[in-house]
């Protein structure tokens, strides 16, 4: 089958914008947040020319679910795959889309994903191809839910490092398609920065026919939220999750963590002389923001397009009932034409303990008492250049005193210590990882964590609520039709259990997609078969040890 490239020319600069009516400084792509759709076709060759024209910052962008294979060095990834792109400086990521499915894209520096730096890749199936939809639907769009703060990210990084911390707290907004509706009569709007009548701003229409059906690719870029997402009035069925084919599961909403997709069919089969609300809502935190709309409107309606529909938005599960959440999690598992079975068993287990610990008085989050910082020269180029005093040489750990660790109470000694090592994988092996929550800093409090794993797609193996056994609860694995997802939730006070093979030479992230808590050490690194990854392209160096190594 023939296959396609795909060239786009990006410009990253900041600009003005007014996504929920407030005005804000934003990270933009061709003065556009969120940024341009990539629309690619399974097989297909993307080449995206990044011109950082920030003026005063440094960027670079992940391509989020895209496994890489063969261009380790186009992950996007600042100090694990690549050197910052300097301002003024031009990057050309060039990589292929192997399975079709909804992805997406956002920065992956500092926090800029929360500037605005983020965006949709939408790949479609080879028609006819392996990798054909098991369903059949008439149309589709495209949703992409986000959370959005009035102040700035420096101003939040800044919160986050001080002692005592200031948290970034609960949205301001939540966003549909990069749009939402922040009350501009509220308290503490500066005077002349909120317009609610800015087309910006305006309520996102959502057009369906009569009788068809339509597939709604979903996809969370939120920096912390947990959201429910509702389509008034219309059941949807999910069918796929992170680019893969799930067996079809019914639900009223849909909960969906930071960094997952998910596409859902969805008959138009209602009273078409009416509109009906999308809604987008906080759960898992307490929410303190309002509900996100759009309007679903049915063409031929006797209704006008942008009519607010005649009932209140649906307001979403209770915030806190985590079961609820940990019911879905554990209904996705892999269509028949999708399944991969996994190996039976791993060759590796790394069991890694969630805990949010303190480095003098700072707030971190650590991985088994390990709070992780990013190194100056990128592991890859390091790796590669034999640059081994670049990054910490003692590996992680592997587990914890899982058998005496008590999850449900805070941490008895909170210290904890900062490393950039990494955990090193053999080239081909099967590895287990397990996370286990536990309980934070303040008493009856643990939050859900969703993880994101770079390079590979994980088979979901199985969750809990409560402390993991190693002895009993690998014996319950779902090792039938397991997903594969590159994102997936940890749920308070629960474990979560993942297998995946290290056949991507490379050197991958897998961290928590909150971004404040990423930013607070939470995450580790892999690497696998370094020695075959080919000759590194110039351009991803010139950092750290490799300053003058670059272009
Ligand atoms: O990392 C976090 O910090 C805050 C809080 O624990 C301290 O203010 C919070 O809710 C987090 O998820």
């Amino acid at each position: 089958a023939r296959t396609t490239t795909r060239r786009h020319e990006w410009e990253i600069s900041y600009q003005l914008k007014s996504l929920d009516c407030v005005r804000k400084l934003s990270i933009t792509i061709n003065g556009q947040t969120p940024g341009p759709t990539i629309l690619a076709v399974q097989g297909d060759t993307i080449v995206v020319r990044v011109n950082n024209s920030l003026v005063t910052e440094n960027v670079a962008i992940h391509w989020h679910g895209i496994r890489q294979h063969g261009t380790p060095w186009a992950d996007g990834t600042e100090g694990i795959t690549q050197c910052p792109i300097l301002p003024g400086d031009v990057f050309t990521y060039t990589f292929v889309v192997d399975r079709p499915g909804m992805y997406m894209y956002h920065g992956h520096y500092g926090m800029q994903r929360s500037a605005g730096l983020n965006g949709l890749i939408v790949v479609a199936a080879m028609p006819g191809g392996l990798d054909a939809e098991p369903f059949a639907y008439d149309g589709e769009h495209n949703v992409l839910l986000n959370d959005w703060w009035h102040n700035s990210t420096y101003e939040q990084a800044a919160g986050l490092a001080s002692v005592p911390i200031r948290w970034v707290g609960e949205p301001h907004s939540l966003l549909i398609n990069g749009r939402g509706r922040f009350n501009c009569s509220a308290a503490g709007v500066e005077e002349g920065s909120c317009d609610a009548g800015l087309p910006e701003c305006a309520t996102p229409v959502f057009a369906v026919v009569p009788g068809k059906t339509y597939r709604f690719r979903i996809a969370s870029i939120t920096s912390l939220s947990a959201l429910n997402f509702e389509i008034e009035g219309h059941p949807m069925t999910v069918v796929e999750a992170d680019g893969h084919y799930v067996k079809p599961f019914v639900v009223k909403n849909l909960n969906i963590y930071s960094g997952e997709t998910y596409s859902v069919l969805m008959k138009a089969d209602q009273d078409p002389n009416r509109n009906y609300w999308l809604a987008s809502n906080v759960v898992s935190r307490k929410p303190a923001t309002p509900t996100a709309t759009a309007i679903l409107s049915y063409y031929g309606g006797h209704t006008s397009p942008r009519r607010a529909p005649p009932t209140p938005p649906p307001s979403g599960p209770l915030w806190n009932d985590t079961m609820y959440r940990f019911n879905q999690s554990v209904a996705t598992v892999a269509h028949l034409a999708d399944v991969e079975p996994p190996p039976r068993t791993a060759d590796r287990t790394i069991l890694l303990l969630n805990t949010q610990n303190k480095i003098d008085g700072h707030i971190k989050w650590a991985l088994n008492n390990v709070s992780f910082t990013l190194p100056h020269t990128p592991y890859l180029v390091a790796m590669k250049s034999g640059h081994l005093g670049a990054y910490d040489q003692r590996p992680p750990p592997e587990t914890y005193a899982h058998q005496s660790y008590d999850i449900y109470t805070k941490p008895t000694n909170p210290n904890t210590t900062a490393s950039d090592g990494l955990y090193r994988l053999r080239f081909g092996s099967v590895v287990d990882v397990v996370l286990q929550n536990a309980n934070m800093l303040d008493d009856n409090k643990s939050e859900t964590q969703p993880w994101h794993l770079h390079g590979h797609d994980f088979w979901v193996l199985g969750y809990g609520i409560g402390r993991f056994d190693p002895a009993v609860h690998p014996g319950t694995y779902n090792l039938k039709d397991p997903v594969l997802k590159n994102t997936v939730a940890l749920h308070p006070y629960g474990w979560t259990a993942l297998r995946f093979k290290a056949d991507n030479p490379g050197v991958w992230a897998f961290h928590c997609h909150i971004e404040s808590h990423f930013f607070m050490g939470m995450g580790i690194v892999f690497e696998e078969g370094i020695e075959s990854v080919p000759e590194l392209p110039k351009e991803i160096m010139g950092c750290g040890e490799t300053k003058g190594a670059g272009h």
